[in-house]
């Protein structure tokens, strides 16, 4: 069977976010791990989101990475091709949202696509084309201190402007609560008029409904994972996709363990509340630098931990101690030996029985994943808003929640292990 929907994630979390909301919408989804080969199998699956660690690679990289996945969905007969960026439009001028949405628009041969990282379930909602995160812009949100794409404006259209070749438009908010007719009206104009890519408005779900109905024969839509909530129905509409099937939870047991790479406000408020409840351990980016061999110091102090209780361990800091390592380290460094750690670690920890992880940040993810060979995800239940458990195919069971830096409740982490399966 042909797949319906194909999606390109620029990161783990902002994968596994998507096939999430998929699964909730009633598509059958397969999550794979870095462009597919020929062996890799996707079962039955109606759509299929390939995560890539593009969103802060090298232009070049990133555009070539997202060209061959795009190859490898439509070798599969996807019909329509979503390109997943973060809700907060994680990037900078270089890139790599322009970059790779110019490179997909030409070889898919689209004139048009819209921009819509809203995601009004967590707080992300765009208008007169400003993204704002709760109550403030983007610009003033915790992600002007990103580690790695700090975001200090909060204009779409500038900012995209910035990275791509075309010219960006506005389809405002006023247009989009019209509903799908007035939408398609307005998304013809801008076509007329030589816009390649249209910044939608959106603040709430059924506006990103409205948005989806009125895309229903777009080749390529560029956006967060709130602008997949209508796309399922379009398939459905159209007689090409079944009932819908609840997720199925996971089965892997084994000891629980949360590595946690991200900055992010919430992910520090994640970690301070774990630690009222079990052991916590702070990775030191010094020794990791110095050359002393942190992820066996680490593995000791988890295997002297209490087995019946989780363990947390994270190089997460906040933005002062983020900006004075980097300065000692260099940015990429920095990030890159934290989450090397992280992954090596995560090897270790499967190897002394550990079966459940629990992974936060998108970079970390990526280098978690990948540390442990991870080829393909089942998508399971929902612990948080964006945040699935996923389970690995093989005998062996891993079960894993990626969850995005900015996502879940204070605690989120004893969520996930007590009640997310
Ligand atoms: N103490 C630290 N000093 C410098 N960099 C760090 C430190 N701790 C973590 N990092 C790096 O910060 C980056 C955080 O990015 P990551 O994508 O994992 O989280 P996030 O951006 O909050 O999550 P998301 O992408 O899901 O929104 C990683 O590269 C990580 O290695
Ligand atoms: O869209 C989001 O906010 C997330 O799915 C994500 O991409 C975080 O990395």
């Amino acid at each position: 069977m042909a797949v319906l929907l194909g999606a390109i994630a620029d990161d783990f979390t902002g994968a596994t976010d998507l096939a999430n909301t998929l699964v909730q919408n009633g598509m059958r989804v397969a999550q794979v791990i870095g462009v597919p080969d020929a062996q890799t199998r996707i079962g039955q699956a109606d759509a299929v989101v390939i995560a890539l660690k593009s969103r802060t690679a090298p232009v070049a990289q990133a555009v070539s990475q997202s060209l061959s996945a795009l190859e490898w969905l439509q070798e599969r007969g996807a019909r329509q091709i979503l390109f997943k960026y973060c809700s907060t439009f994680d990037s900078t001028s270089k890139g790599n949202i322009g970059p790779v949405a110019d490179a997909l628009r030409a070889r898919i041969d689209s004139d048009f696509a819209l921009i819509c990282p809203a995601f009004p379930a967590n707080g992300r909602t765009i208008y007169q084309g400003h993204l704002f995160v709760g109550q403030q812009l983007l610009s003033d949100s915790p992600m002007k201190d990103h580690p790695l794409t700090p975001m200090r404006d909060a204009s779409l259209p500038r900012l995209m402007q910035a990275q791509s070749h075309a010219k960006v438009g506005l389809i405002p908010h006023e247009v989009v609560r019209a509903g799908a007719e007035g939408i398609a009206q307005r998304i013809e104009a801008l076509r007329a008029a030589g816009v390649g890519f249209g910044v939608a408005d959106a603040i709430s779900d059924d506006d990103l409904r409205a948005l989806g109905a009125a895309i229903a024969d777009h080749r390529l839509i560029t956006g967060g994972s709130g602008i997949a909530m209508g796309l399922p129905d379009n398939f459905r509409k159209a007689g090409l996709l079944g009932p819908a099937q609840p997720p199925v939870a996971t089965q892997a047991t084994g000891r629980a363990v949360v590595l946690a790479g991200s900055c992010s406000e919430a992910t520090r408020r994640q970690i301070a509340f774990a630690a009222q409840i079990w052991p916590i351990r702070k990775l030191d980016v010094d020794r990791i630098a110095a050359g002393h061999d942190v992820v066996a110091e680490t593995r000791d102090w988890v295997t002297a931990q209490p087995a019946h209780l989780p363990v947390l361990i994270h190089g997460s800091a906040d933005p002062k101690e983020v900006r004075q390592t980097q300065r000692r380290h260099g940015k990429a460094a920095a990030g890159e030996m934290v989450e090397r750690t992280l992954g090596d670690l995560a090897v270790a920890l499967r190897r002394q029985g550990f079966r459940r992880f629990v992974v936060a940040g998108g970079e970390t993810s990526g280098a978690v994943v990948s540390a442990l060979g991870i080829k393909a995800l089942r998508i399971g239940p929902e612990i948080a808003p964006g945040v699935p458990w996923t389970e690995t195919f093989d005998r062996d069971r891993l079960a894993l929640a990626l969850k995005s830096g900015n996502f879940g409740q204070d605690d989120f982490f004893s969520r996930a292990f007590s009640q997310g399966r």
